[in-house]
């Protein structure tokens, strides 16, 4: 039994080499949003092993039901619990038995958006110490030996704090992991085969924005061209294309609604889902970071999965 959740798989069942992912996201919801079509895609596969290891428990996060606005940070500070229990509730409609939060639940807490006085707290994640934080993932690297890491970009996707300290803890575990002089107690040496960091097509870009053009909860209405988006990437530096089943689509819709208090029904992400056909919705594109790229196929020549 892992620290939070339950390993789907003795290692026994699951020999180290074996084709395990694991996916490092910084508050919950990013595990479903970000990548919620591909963890449930891979979770519904027996040969694969996934773990998912979230390093806040998004404290700082809005609080976007109207009925629990009293457990916002700056007034019960009641929030992290609550998302807890929507993550537990995502978890289960994913099909994700082995889930962490790292360092154990509350080790680390929501910095809160970049510049914000909360980036100063003094057990704010982004405030960690990389290797210190690190030496908790690289335990678990070591005990499940992913042959694939997901996480974020340097930019971690959009700048968040959070999101920036999971890809350096993450990549700088990967790195540990691989050691064998650095810190054996935390297990034998595994080398991660291949890393990916989470990517948004400019193309997929063009197309939601265009959509959502006209929706009033629109997060780039101040954006005149989809090409000044920061975050998106151009489509020939995408590496990946996994175009989920329609239960693993359906899956990760189901594990959106658990998280009520950051997606409201009225939300962007809604308006997008709707206006967009499924697969649209239920495809998700990475870069790879390292290793050697699979077998890819159609115009880009993308992969249609991270195990190959
Ligand atoms: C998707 C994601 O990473 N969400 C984070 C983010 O949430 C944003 C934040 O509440 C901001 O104030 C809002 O304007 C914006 O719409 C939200 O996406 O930052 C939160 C605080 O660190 C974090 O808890 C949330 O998970
Ligand atoms: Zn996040």
């Amino acid at each position: 039994m892992s620290e939070q959740g339950s390993r789907s798989t003795s290692s026994a069942e699951n020999p180290p080499e074996s084709g395990g992912v694991l996916f490092v996201h910084a508050h919950p919801d990013d595990e479903t949003v970000a990548t919620g079509a591909t963890v449930a895609h891979y979770a519904s596969d027996p040969s694969v092993h996934v773990t998912v290891v979230t390093c806040t428990l998004g404290e700082e996060g809005e609080v976007r039901v109207p009925a629990l606005a009293g457990l916002a940070a700056q007034q019960a500070d009641q929030l992290g619990g609550w998302r807890l229990s929507e993550y537990r509730d995502a978890m289960r409609e994913l099909g994700v038995t082995d889930w962490n939060f790292l360092g154990g639940i509350g080790r680390w807490r929501d910095s809160g958006m970049m510049g914000e006085r909360t980036n100063d707290h003094p057990h704010c994640f982004w405030q960690a110490d990389i290797d210190y934080a690190a030496a908790d993932l690289v335990r678990i690297v070591r005990d499940r030996r992913p042959r694939v890491l997901v996480t974020y970009d340097a930019n971690g996707d959009y700048g968040h704090p959070d999101h920036i300290q999971a890809h350096r803890v993450a990549m700088r575990a990967a790195d540990l992991a691989a050691d064998p002089d650095w810190r054996p107690e935390l297990g034998e040496a595994h080398e991660i085969a291949k890393v990916y960091w989470k990517a948004l097509p400019k193309s997929v870009m063009r197309l939601g924005f265009d959509r959502l053009h006209n929706s009033t909860d629109n997060p780039f209405a101040a954006v005149d061209d989809p090409d000044d988006i920061p975050f998106a990437t151009p489509d020939a530096e995408i590496s990946a294309q996994v175009r989920a089943s329609k239960e693993s689509g359906d899956r990760k819709i189901a594990a959106m609604h658990c998280y009520k208090t950051q997606i409201a029904d009225n939300d962007w992400l809604w308006v997008l889902t709707a206006t967009l056909d499924d697969e649209t919705c239920t495809t998700e594109y990475y870069r790879l970071a390292k290793g050697k790229k699979g077998e890819g196929s159609g115009e880009h020549g993308w992969e249609s999965g991270l195990m190959g």
